[in-house]
């Protein structure tokens, strides 16, 4: 990595995420940020490039805490489009049994290009389909995540309770926790990185309550412990899980949840729709994250995350954009926007901020995944930037450049750069084909569901 000084001089406007003043602009060395400049003062050192920032708003790169990759290959898929979550995943299922290594990397390109191009430098994919063929899906993951230079959480997801035992999915779509557990320490020994600057790390995810075994739910437990690595899953995201876990544990999901040694600082929950207040209480004392999918969400009708009072109650919240059969986006900013309106019917505009919930998309997310050195323009954190021109027909007539991001619907940004790298210029991928990979994509799609 080159040590060269690149100053990002002078932007329209900065968040940082952080009470910081970096309105001059910041400068980078080699993967880092290693000066935040007020206005008008120059580097304290002479600097090899200087990038003119001055039409630009630039943010900390964005975080995904919750992806489906490979649902990009069924968006929009006409037999789900107007069902909730059961009937969707009992449809969809079939056709995810379906995936191949060829049809996951291309789904993961796209999804991680759409990411990337909406302002994000870091994400996560929750992989839970292990058909006959796909055993080293996260291994076809890991070479997508590298060729487009993000950093990524990939998640060993999991499904062990199949139709026969009770669960939901059909009995094709699950692995014995034997199999899951070998590839789960098979995936960390092999691609975990640990500390400052990471670029690819393993987490356990058995999928949810209602397709995973509590053996698999507490055997995850006891690896992530003791190979210190994060957990993750969906919880509480809709009334017919809560329902489910009645009936099958004798147990509201948050106390299954403890039940299985989860309710710790190294889990995030996807969704976190459906608690009482004595579960928030109890996850905020935790330190359980919730990563909020508003899209997701409202699509399925699962109801809303009580974002304020599990923020109130000490539970970091991050965003996420969920799977692409459930949004069916991958647009971080995008999202943003959406958390922003949606939850401001709960809570009112005074609480439901543009600043905190690019708070949530950046700091928070970053919290959710375990790290500090991403999410914040700060001196010594990761030069993983986002930058936003304002020059584009919706944001004529804009004043205040941050909220306008959000109020007037941002969803492209000008150039990203991550660890110090730029990976986004003028809008486009560097090096990357997209109309070649729409095409692939779309014909992969296609055979998904042909002939079901
Ligand atoms: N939104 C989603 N919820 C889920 N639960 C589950 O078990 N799988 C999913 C999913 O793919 N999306």
């Amino acid at each position: 990595m080159s040590d060269q000084r690149t100053w990002i001089k002078n932007p329209l406007a900065v968040f940082t995420a952080n009470a910081l003043d970096a309105s001059g602009g910041i400068v980078i060395q080699g993967q880092k940020i290693v000066e935040l400049l007020t206005a008008g003062q120059q580097p304290s050192q002479p600097v090899d490039h200087i990038f003119d920032a001055c039409e630009s708003v630039l943010l900390p790169g964005l975080i995904n805490t919750h992806h489906h990759f490979y649902q990009t290959l069924t968006r929009a898929w006409a037999p789900v489009v107007n069902v909730p979550l059961f009937p969707w995943l009992k449809k969809l299922y079939p056709v995810w049994a379906r995936l191949q290594p060829e049809a996951l990397g291309l789904a993961s390109r796209v999804a991680m290009s759409e990411l990337l191009l909406s302002g994000c430098t870091t994400t996560t994919d929750h992989h839970y389909l292990f058909p006959q063929g796909m055993e080293e899906a996260i291994d076809v993951q890991v070479d997508v995540v590298r060729e487009l230079g993000m950093r990524a959480l990939l998640t060993r997801g999991s499904m062990s309770l199949g139709e026969e035992q009770g669960g939901l999915p059909p009995e094709q779509t699950v692995q014995s926790g034997e199999v899951i557990l070998r590839d789960s320490q098979r995936l960390i020994d092999r691609y975990h990185q640990r500390g400052e600057g990471a670029w690819m790390q393993i987490a356990l995810a058995p999928c949810s309550p209602f397709s995973v075994t509590t053996d698999i739910m507490r055997e995850s437990a006891q690896m992530a412990q003791r190979e210190d690595v994060r957990l993750h899953t969906h919880l509480a995201e809709t009334l017919d899980e809560e329902q489910f876990c009645l009936k099958m544990f004798g147990l509201r999901t948050v106390d299954y949840l403890e039940s299985v040694g989860w309710l710790s600082d190294r889990t995030w929950l996807a969704h976190g729709i459906h608690f009482n207040d004595d579960e928030i209480r109890r996850l905020g004392a935790a330190g359980t994250g919730i990563c909020h999918c508003p899209v997701s969400n409202m699509r399925l009708a699962s109801g809303m995350c009580p974002t304020r009072d599990l923020e109130t109650a000490g539970v970091p919240i991050g965003l996420g954009v969920d799977g692409s059969a459930s949004n069916d986006a991958s647009n971080l900013m995008y999202e943003a926007r959406q958390a922003l309106y949606l939850q401001r019917l709960k809570y009112g505009a005074e609480y439901v901020t543009p600043e905190r919930v690019l708070r949530w998309a950046t700091r928070g997310s970053a919290k959710l995944i375990g790290r500090d050195d991403i999410g914040q323009i700060a001196v010594g954190k990761q030069a993983d930037l986002a930058l936003f021109k304002l020059d584009e027909l919706r944001f004529s007539g804009s004043h205040d450049p941050i909220a306008a991001l959000l109020l007037c619907g941002a969803e492209k940004a000008d150039r990203v750069m991550v660890g110090g790298k730029w990976r986004v210029i003028d809008g486009e991928i560097v090096g990357m084909d997209i109309k070649s990979l729409i095409s692939r994509h779309r014909k992969a799609a296609a055979a998904l569901i042909a002939n079901l």
